[in-house]
């Protein structure tokens, strides 16, 4: 017969995990190059899944630099958004959080991809709801970037749905030129508009 098995380590029950900043990480000024407290920090790739206006499936969540080293999303849950009857499906969630937390990127001014995502589902999100997702840096580690999110239902004091901590390692432009399928390389090397909206972040980690 098995033994018990023991819980896993999750963010709420205050465990450490990889997405936990170690004592010696830092919290930097925001970069001077970053969006002005309540500015929308608006899409970084118009095909983008989680914030892109031209995606025909996507998230198209809105966000907006917050004060300190924070920012505030929302993302309304649609029909096609659906896993269970009338409520959002958990991977979709996943997705928004990611896509806030990722967000962040905007205030150190470099781009950074996602290395660990952890997510803790609260309650279930019924379809129609706006999920409003608030997100912040906790420390710096080199190139490590931690970070957490909470999502909440209809409002900024709204019940608590989905809690999130994160990693993102910063990452050289290379990362995405080189890995990305080429048409869609080039088609951004192409335009101007989206070609200073990348280099915006350049920076050398
Ligand atoms: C405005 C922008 C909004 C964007 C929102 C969306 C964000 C995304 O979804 S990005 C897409 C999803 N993510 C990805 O595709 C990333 C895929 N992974 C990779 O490319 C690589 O593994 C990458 C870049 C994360 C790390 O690779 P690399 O640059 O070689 O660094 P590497 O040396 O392995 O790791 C750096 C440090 O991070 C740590 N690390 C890396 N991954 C993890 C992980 N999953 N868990 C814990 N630690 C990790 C390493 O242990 C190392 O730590 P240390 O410096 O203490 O030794």
């Amino acid at each position: 017969m098995n033994g018990p098995i023991a819980s896993p380590p999750t963010p709420s029950a205050g465990f450490l995990t990889p997405t936990t900043p170690p004592a010696d990480a830092v919290l930097p000024p925001r970069a001077p190059e970053a969006p002005a407290p309540g500015s929308p920090l608006g899409s970084h790739y118009d095909q983008c899944f989680g914030c892109g206006p031209q995606h025909p499936q996507g998230l198209r969540m809105t966000t907006t630099a917050g004060e300190g080293l924070e920012v505030f999303a929302e993302f309304t849950v649609q029909d096609c958004h659906q896993g269970g009857p009338g409520l959002a499906h958990g991977g979709l969630l996943t997705t928004a959080m990611d896509e806030t937390l990722g967000s962040l990127n905007w205030l150190l001014h470099a781009p950074a991809v996602t290395g660990r995502l952890e997510t803790d589902f609260v309650c279930p999100v019924p379809v129609d709801s706006v999920l409003h997702i608030h997100a912040w840096i906790t420390g710096v580690h080199g190139r490590k970037i931690y970070s957490a999110a909470e999502g909440r239902i209809g409002g900024p004091d709204g019940p608590l749905a989905i809690r999130a901590q994160a990693l993102f390692i910063q990452v050289k432009l290379e990362h995405f030129t080189t890995h990305g399928r080429p048409e869609d390389i080039k088609k951004v090397l192409d335009d101007s508009d989206l070609m200073k909206r990348a280099r915006a972040f350049e920076v050398n980690p």
